[in-house]
């Protein structure tokens, strides 16, 4: 877990929560590190040397990261560096909210070569600005700018890790709580050099999901999945990072070969001997749609 408030993981209790509800799921047991991102960043190499190398051994030792949500601009550098490193090495990645936004950055400056890419949260006179100012109401208005709450995002790629995570879903409904978004008008420079944004709202405008469909899992939302994950419910994302982390996701993302009463039901003789009545695993005993896919994460499609 790479943020800014290390030291308090009461900071970061809700995304605490949704990794050990995921760990449970996929039967893995749950080792968070912690990593100041202020550590990692190059300042630190001259001005506190044991706490960059302590922060750069963890990172690199760590089977998954985690950028959680933030504001301000404090140890946003590091976290730059904690995605950049994520990308470059094929270590599972979720960046939540600002996780998300500065894994944008990363792929801005690193890869399409736009070295003064940023958020205009800060750095406002940016050249590139690959995230911006976008409120829901008034731009000048000074109070209530935040976009809070449920909100829908519509998968475009139904082939995606995400899409399939959520069990296929068209659309989720998860909670936000932010002001900055992916800048909409350089999204197809981002798509041309394979960012996939797979995930936006219902108006196309307001990018929600990320991902690098060639990388083993290099996920961002702008929402907060950790807020919808219960135990026993975990949430989708968090069961994608644990799960890549630990080697299952494969496995996870492969629908088994389980179809359910694929053939139609015999029909009854001088209705006195009824046709045998076929339990299903979710409980009902009525004929279900053609047949039923099970997926490993538990979800269910109908073929
Ligand atoms: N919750 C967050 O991570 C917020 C991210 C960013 N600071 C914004 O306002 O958009």
């Amino acid at each position: 877990m790479v943020g800014k408030y290390t030291g308090l993981s009461d900071s970061y209790l809700s995304v605490l929560k949704a990794l050990l509800h995921a760990s449970v799921a996929m039967g893995r047991k749950l080792v968070v590190e912690w990593v100041p991102s202020c550590d990692l960043e190059a300042c630190a190499a001259k001005e506190t040397p044991e706490a960059h190398k302590k922060a750069w051994k963890l990172l690199k030792g760590a089977d998954g990261i985690l950028v959680p949500g933030g504001f301000g601009d404090r140890g946003v550098q590091g976290k730059i560096l904690a995605a950049k490193y994520a990308r470059e090495n094929n270590v599972p990645y979720l960046g939540i909210c600002l996780g998300m936004q500065i894994a944008v950055i990363d792929f801005a400056r690193s890869v399409m070569k736009l070295p003064g890419a940023n958020s205009t949260e800060f750095d406002p006179d940016t050249t590139s600005p690959c995230v911006i100012f976008m409120p829901e109401g008034s731009k000048t208005h000074m109070g209530a700018t935040m976009r809070l709450g449920s909100r829908r995002t519509y998968f475009n790629v139904t082939t995606c890790k995400s899409a399939k995570l959520y069990g296929n879903a068209r659309f989720v409904d998860e909670r936000h709580r932010h002001r900055y978004e992916v800048n909409p008008e350089m999204v197809p420079e981002f798509e041309k050099a394979g960012l996939s944004f797979v995930g936006k709202d219902e108006s196309g405008t307001r990018m929600e999901i990320i991902e690098l469909p060639n990388h083993k899992f290099f996920v961002g939302a702008q929402f907060h999945p950790e807020f919808k994950s219960r135990p026993g419910k975990p949430s989708p994302l968090f069961v994608g990072l644990i799960a890549a982390s630990s080697g299952q996701l494969e496995t996870l993302l492969q629908p088994s070969p389980i179809i359910v009463n694929p053939k139609p039901v015999p029909k009854p003789i001088n209705g006195t001997v009824g046709p045998k009545k076929t339990m299903y695993p979710n409980g009902h005993a009525k004929k279900p749609l053609d047949s039923l896919v099970y997926f490993a994460n538990g979800n269910v499609i109908h073929t």
